[in-house]
């Protein structure tokens, strides 16, 4: 039986009364449901591409489709109840969320020594990205370009940098089918490069594991990139049905030639971080055992320099570059929406699963 408008209210209210922060997706699913409940389909204006978390909350209830209202508020209800009763349950032990800055899930975020650091944090996906994880990426870059840091650091937790797209984005299909998903997913990816071609302060990749897919191609955005000897850097967009992203289609070939771009984005050759660092693509490889000693000495020490500076610096080196770097993240994801419906795409996709269940 569907929720009655009471038990919808009673939903309302004890959203008010959670312990927990139930973090920034949950949020978004709730805000969604709501105005999908009370309101019906989105059909607001979309909000600018700056303002990043009125665009969220349009984003996720645009992403409701058509749903009826009485779905909507059913589904409103059995998510807070699900969100009572693990608050409930957890409220002894302090968790690993709440040791966080507060509102990522995703993500550890950390300022100090005029330095922001933005650590991926899902060690054991190997830091797959989940759509999740690119949204709360803007969020993070969206604060740094505003708080008193001068320079701002990515980093992964665990063995891996990290392993690119998450695969399950393209298993969670929304009531609104494939179509809407792709289309979506296009709007995300090409707001998620957007943000990181408009950052305005020194962007620094402490690359120290493996890297592939699109952690690999945004690194032709970042001001400096220094890999442990351990690092890879591999973009296996041919092996999956794909094509390339993160402006690397322009980035790349600038950066090291075509052909050596080639080598990479179409034929996925896995380079090492000595094969990166000779193609430009990494200003230094440190040996792993002394990685972080050296390189945070050395950016604790950069970081002192002066803030004004540096970021004039970085909007004379970058700006000019800007529009045309706009337009191709525009061109790369408008052709990978096409892609992500492919058949080649959706069996490479299904293979890597099949692959995981048969071990
Ligand atoms: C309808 C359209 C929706 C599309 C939405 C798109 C949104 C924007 C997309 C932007 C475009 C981006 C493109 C890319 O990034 S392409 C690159 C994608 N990445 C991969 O293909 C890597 C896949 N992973 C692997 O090949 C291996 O996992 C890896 C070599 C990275 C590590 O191998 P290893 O054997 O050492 O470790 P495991 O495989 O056992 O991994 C441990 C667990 O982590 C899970 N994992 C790792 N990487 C991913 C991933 N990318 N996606 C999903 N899951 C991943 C792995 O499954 C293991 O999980 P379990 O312990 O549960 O088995």
């Amino acid at each position: 039986m569907g929720a009655c408008q009471k038990d919808f209210e009673s939903a309302v209210n004890q959203v008010k009364l959670l312990k927990k922060d139930p973090g920034n997706e949950v949020k978004l699913k709730l805000y969604a449901l709501y105005k999908q409940a009370t309101e019906g389909p989105c059909n607001t204006p979309k909000p600018g591409l700056f303002d990043l978390i009125n665009k969220a909350k349009w984003d996720a209830w645009n992403a409701l489709g058509n749903l009826p209202k009485e779905t909507a508020r059913q589904n409103y209800v059995d998510l807070v109840s699900g969100l009572r009763s693990s608050s409930d349950s957890s409220s002894q032990v302090k968790s690993e969320a709440d040791k966080k800055r507060a509102g990522y899930d995703t993500l550890v975020i950390t300022s100090e020594d005029c330095i922001t650091k933005i650590m991926l944090n899902r060690p054991a996906k190997k830091n797959a990205l989940t759509t999740q994880m690119y949204r709360e990426i803007m969020l993070a870059l969206e604060a740094a370009s505003k708080d008193d840091s001068t320079i701002t650091v990515f980093t992964g937790n665990g063995d891996y940098y990290s392993s690119g797209n998450d695969l399950t984005n393209f298993t969670d299909i929304p009531p609104g089918g494939i179509e809407e998903k792709a289309k979506n997913s296009a709007i995300l990816l090409r707001d998620f490069v957007d943000c990181f071609i408009d950052f305005p302060k020194p962007l620094v990749a402490v690359v120290n594991g493996p890297a592939v897919g699109i952690a690999v191609t945004i690194l032709g955005l970042f001001d400096l990139v220094y890999a442990s000897d351990r690092a890879t850097f591999h973009t296996p967009f041919s092996h999956l049905g794909q094509t390339p992203e993160g402006c690397s289609s322009y980035t790349f070939p600038k950066i090291m030639g075509p052909a050596k771009a080639v080598e990479m984005l179409i034929f996925g050759k896995k380079l090492t971080a000595g094969e990166a660092y000779a193609q430009g693509l990494v200003t230094e490889v440190f040996p792993d055992s002394t990685f972080q000693k050296e390189v945070w000495t050395r950016l604790k020490a950069y970081s002192k320099l002066s803030q004004n500076a540096m970021h004039i610096s970085k909007q004379i080196i970058r700006n000019h570059e800007k529009e045309k770097l706009h337009a191709i993240n525009a061109e790369e994801s408008r052709i990978l929406q096409e892609r992500w419906l492919s058949d080649e795409c959706m069996n490479a996709v299904m293979d890597f699963f099949s692959r995981k269940a048969k071990l």
